[in-house]
């Protein structure tokens, strides 16, 4: 029996209906992981987006230096990113400062990598201070990057809600293959830490109408990365 295409991509069963889709490490360090968060889990962190996109920042198309700008649109939380770097306030996009990382995040992040890595100690000591929330209509895309704007090499945790996308895993060297192609759908997990922390890679496709309205996204795909950017701020300095 194949899958109704009503449920496809939140049913946690491969594109033939057969079972399960598997825990696969793509590269060293790089794992997803299909299925993680629960619905509910899902509902939440939309609800917790829309409350980070509506402000003290807005949730904004990123000016690149070279005069383009990016097709997602993005919000940050705890660290504002800006190409190519971090602050407390949002230069770019109004100047307030950003929004506090909540702990609860941190502790979604810190389970996130025992699931990731099948360890139960794979957590201890993660503390990530950092979100970029990325939403993607269905012709937005993000071209092959690497992370590394963050002084720290902590793992990057990353957690999608929505439409299914084309996630594009390639190599530390550039921008070309070898590439490995995983289809990320709406509560999947991807950690990417250790030699492939600085693993270039990027969305060159979103699947429109692949998500499941009960998240509380009607479209598009929403992403959602956490870091550790190595920075350290004290209350004074966070509030600058
Ligand atoms: O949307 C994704 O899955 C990846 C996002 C990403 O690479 C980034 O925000 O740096
Ligand atoms: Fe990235």
């Amino acid at each position: 029996m194949t899958t109704p295409p009503l449920f496809d991509g939140f049913d946690g069963l491969d594109e033939a209906g057969a079972g399960p889709r598997p825990r696969v490490t793509v590269a060293p360090g790089a794992v997803h992981v299909p299925d993680w968060l629960s619905l509910e889990r899902q509902r939440e962190l939309v609800t917790a987006c829309r409350g980070w996109a509506t402000g003290p920042v807005p949730m904004r198309h990123t000016r690149l230096p070279g005069g383009g700008v990016m097709s997602v649109r993005t919000v940050c939380v705890g660290w504002h990113w800006q190409p190519y770097r971090y602050t407390r306030t949002a230069a770019d996009a109004g100047g307030a400062r950003v929004a506090e990382f909540p702990d609860w995040l941190a502790e979604l992040g810190r389970r996130a990598l025992v699931a990731a890595y099948q360890d139960p100690a794979a957590g201890d000591g993660y503390d990530p201070d950092t979100a970029l929330v990325n939403f993607y209509d269905g012709r937005a895309t993000m071209g092959m990057h690497q992370d590394r704007d963050e002084r720290s090499r902590a793992p990057v945790v990353s957690l999608s809600i929505g439409d299914s996308c084309v996630f594009r895993f390639g190599n530390t060297e550039n921008r070309g293959r070898p590439y490995t192609d995983v289809e990320l759908r709406s509560g999947d997990l991807f950690v990417f830490g250790g030699p492939s922390r600085l693993a270039y890679h990027g969305v060159p496709r979103v699947r429109p109408g692949t998500g499941n309205p009960a998240t509380g996204l009607a479209g598009g795909r929403l992403n959602i990365t956490l870091r550790v950017t190595g920075l350290t701020g004290t209350p004074a300095a966070r509030r600058r």
